[in-house]
């Protein structure tokens, strides 16, 4: 039988920027494609999803390219600081598999492979579809008016506002936490981040207002912002 290979943009270290894990060390892997857009300019006001940020098409980034599970994990271990396995003291190792949209790719091999090598798995996800098992940290983070197939996970984290995803619509979603994450529009609206170098937009400023008043109305939701973007880094 052939091998299952991986499409993969990118891989690069940096700190998790954004919700519950913000601040946490992490080895990103971008997968390749999403099921709610194609990632061309041209057909973003037809797709799905309208208002991603993210390059996923190709396999063009750093480390990125066609792998085996095996190549993949040795490849996200090589990012990590230090020893991934053992009684590591460089802090329990992370990654976040994201996209595009990764539920496309991983699978119940892959994640094998990442906790053999001593990797924390996490995932950020559209929901859309259904996830393999043993994914240590759901983040969800539901899409204008797509179907949902995850309804449990570690994090909502809803981009707002989206007229056709408000948050009253995910009451039924079970987290243990509920963000709101204000919607970088690209405007050259930008709180900070003008200044750094390295810096590739920054917040909305009327987002993070509408976002802002949402959560202090509504107190189960929390403010999630892309502290990475402020910062400057990937
Ligand atoms: C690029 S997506 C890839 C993972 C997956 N496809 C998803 O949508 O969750 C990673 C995260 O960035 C968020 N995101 C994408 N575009 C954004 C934008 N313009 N403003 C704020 N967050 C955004 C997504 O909601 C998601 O939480
Ligand atoms: N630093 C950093 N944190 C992130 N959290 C989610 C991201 C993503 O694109 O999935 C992301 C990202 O691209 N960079
Ligand atoms: S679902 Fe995620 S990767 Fe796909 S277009 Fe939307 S934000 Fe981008
Ligand atoms: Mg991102």
């Amino acid at each position: 039988m052939a091998k299952n290979t991986y499409r993969v943009k990118e891989v690069f270290y940096t700190l998790q920027g954004e919700g519950a894990q913000a601040g946490r060390p992490a080895v990103f892997c971008r997968f390749s494609k999403c099921n709610l857009w194609n990632g061309r300019e041209d057909s973003r006001t037809a797709a799905v999803c309208k208002f991603c940020d993210t390059d996923f098409i190709g396999t063009d980034g750093h480390l990125g390219g066609e792998y085996s599970a095996s190549e993949l994990v040795t490849i996200i271990a090589s990012q990590w600081p230090g020893e991934t396995s053992g009684n590591s003291v460089q802090g329990k190792p992370y990654v976040v598999c994201t996209g595009g949209e990764p539920a496309l790719q991983l699978d119940s091999v892959l994640i094998d492979e990442l906790h053999k090598a001593g990797f924390e798995v996490a995932i950020e996800t559209n929901g859309t579809l259904p996830l393999p098992d043993g994914i240590d940290w759901v983040c969800l983070s539901p899409k204008g008016d797509s179907k949902l197939a995850v309804i449990n996970c570690d994090e909502l984290k809803l981009v707002y506002p989206q007229a056709d995803a408000l948050p009253e619509r995910f009451d039924y979603i079970v987290a243990e936490h509920c963000y709101l994450q204000p919607m970088a529009d690209f405007e050259p609206v930008v709180i900070a981040s003008d200044k750094l170098e390295g810096a590739k937009e920054g917040l909305s400023v009327s987002n993070t207002r509408k976002a802002v008043d949402y959560c202090m109305k509504h107190p189960k939701w929390k403010l999630s912002l892309q502290t990475h973007k402020l910062l400057g880094i990937e």
